[in-house]
């Protein structure tokens, strides 16, 4: 691959989530304006990233929350002409099964005060642990700015991180916590119910993903006015990408002579679109959804040697919105009028049926949408399966309107955590195996960016742009 130096002619992106999308939009960037850059899409431009209409208005049901420091997100926000909705915080409580181990209240330095009692400093320096890894995720930003990549993703957290980052992707976030000097008792009552509303998972999964999802509670979360797959819908047309609505089912290496003699190598991509079964020829092909045989079923055909199957399990999660009473004496408020929270998250208990409920805005939020909790207002429910008749009754003292979005959500995490690789074939870049690090758009974002970079460079021999050593100590330099 080193030795083809004139540009490739066409490029196919499977997948139109925010990976796909981006991987499109940092594609042209990457390459210019010449390339032909295809995105096939089997369902609708935004994949994990959608909305859901209950009563005439569209509530996030996948992708929501995006953080303040999540450059890339930014970026695109601002390059579209896009903007972030006003958002209130509602009052939060974690329930145990039997009562409220802590509820928030409107007052902060009563909060500051109920978590020292409570937990002494560890809120505090959970803080700082996490900050300390956010800093060091963040050198991406100025490698990628300098146009370096990675060919795996080992390569890419021993630059952010060094062994550090390299041990939380194979250690249980509990491990490393309790080796930082955690008490259980924060780690149970607190960073696990923030783990099972962002991943729907306990303190077993790796330290990494657990530092991402803890950055979930920070302050200054936003999302997308109009709902985040704008943003999808928005990089999709600036990258002048050509969509192409169908089901890639295979993909096959072929030589084809050319016209000048010789021969050349490029992948033929086989679908199945409404005009029926057709084929299509790249240079190079990026593959941004998971490689899992539920989500996209791509087969990999006649690879001398075969090319790698992952068959790694993605888990599922059930978003519920109910528009409706929450039904508080279920949370042993005995008098309802005393209830004001607008989140609930759950302890690990198996009487828990639930992860989470929460109000939640519209994605067209107006200040008239942020309702009072005790109000028939809309719910979101994370839950492991579908709620039943008998739970809802549970949950709701009253509710008119049900809405349910069954999601295989993010890698079902476990140790020993290894990363797929980024590279499948002389070609072929796969985004989705960072979701093993930590699934979230912004991690998606930056596969899109490092694969667009990585493929460029491998294209045209710039060896000394991939996976060079001591990337932060040569570039602190560089002003
Ligand atoms: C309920 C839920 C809540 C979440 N909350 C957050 C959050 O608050 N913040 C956050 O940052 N992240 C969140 N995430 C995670 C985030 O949504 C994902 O990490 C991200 O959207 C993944 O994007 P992707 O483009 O990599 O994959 P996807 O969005 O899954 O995109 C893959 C696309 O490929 C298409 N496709 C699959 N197979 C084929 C095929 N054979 N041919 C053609 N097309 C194909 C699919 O239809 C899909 O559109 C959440 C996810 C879920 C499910
Ligand atoms: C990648 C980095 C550094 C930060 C991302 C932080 C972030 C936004 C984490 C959230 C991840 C996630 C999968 C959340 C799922 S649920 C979100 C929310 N609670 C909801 O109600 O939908």
């Amino acid at each position: 691959a080193s030795e083809l130096r004139y540009p490739p002619s066409k490029i196919a992106v499977i997948g139109a989530g925010i990976g796909g999308t981006s991987a499109a939009y940092f594609l042209r960037q990457t390459f210019g304006k010449d390339v032909q850059i295809d995105v096939f899409e089997k369902g609708t431009v935004g994949g994990r990233l959608a909305t859901i209409n209950v009563e005439g208005k569209d509530y996030e049901a996948g992708g929501s929350i995006i953080h303040p420091l999540n450059l890339h997100m930014k970026h695109f926000i601002k390059e579209l002409g896009l903007s972030v909705p006003e958002n209130r915080h509602g009052l939060l409580g974690i329930y145990n099964g039997d009562e409220f181990v802590f509820e928030e209240s409107s007052w902060y330095i009563i909060n500051i005060l109920k978590l020292l009692w409570h937990y002494g400093f560890s809120p505090l320096r959970m803080n700082m642990w996490v900050e300390d890894i956010l800093d060091k995720f963040m050198r991406i930003y100025r490698y990628q700015s300098h146009d370096y990549s990675f060919s795996s993703m080992e390569g890419l957290f021993h630059a952010l991180g060094g062994n550090d980052f390299i041990q939380m992707l194979n250690r249980t976030l509990d491990e490393t916590l309790q080796k930082a000097g955690f008490s259980q008792k924060f780690i149970y009552e607190m960073v696990t119910p923030i783990m099972r509303v962002n991943y729907g998972q306990g303190v077993n999964i790796n330290g990494f993903v657990g530092a991402v999802s803890m950055t979930g509670a920070d302050s200054g979360l936003w999302s997308v006015k109009g709902g985040n797959k704008l943003v999808c819908s928005g990089l999709l047309y600036a990258s002048k990408a050509q969509l192409i609505s169908g089901t890639v089912i295979s993909i096959e290496e072929r030589t084809r002579p050319q016209r000048t003699g010789g021969t050349v190598k490029l992948y033929e991509v086989s679908y199945n679109s409404a005009s029926g079964p057709a084929t299509d020829m790249y240079d190079i092909v990026l593959i941004a959804t998971p490689l899992n045989h539920k989500m996209s079923n791509i087969t990999f055909q006649n690879f001398n040697p075969p090319l790698a199957q992952f068959s790694d399990r993605y888990h599922q999660m059930v978003a519920t919105f109910v528009h409706g009473r929450i039904n508080a004496s279920f949370f042993g408020y005995k008098d309802p009028s005393h209830f004001h929270l607008a989140n609930i998250f759950t302890i690990e208990n198996p009487n828990l049926f639930i992860y989470s409920i929460g109000v939640v805005s519209p994605v067209q939020n107006t200040h008239d949408d942020m309702k009072q909790p005790m109000g028939p207002a809309v719910w979101k429910v994370f839950s492991k399966e579908s709620l039943t008749k008998e739970q809802m009754n549970l949950l709701f003292s009253s509710y008119d309107s049900v809405k349910e979005k069954k999601w295989l959500a993010y890698p079902h995490y476990h140790l020993p955590n290894t990363c797929p690789p980024i590279i499948l074939h002389d070609r072929i870049y796969y985004l989705n195996g960072i979701e093993w690090a930590a699934s979230a758009m912004e991690m998606s974002a930056v596969a899109a960016k490092n694969a667009a970079l990585l493929s460029y460079h491998r294209w045209y021999g710039n060896m000394n742009m991939i996976d060079q050593e001591d990337l932060y100590e040569k570039l602190k330099t560089e002003l």
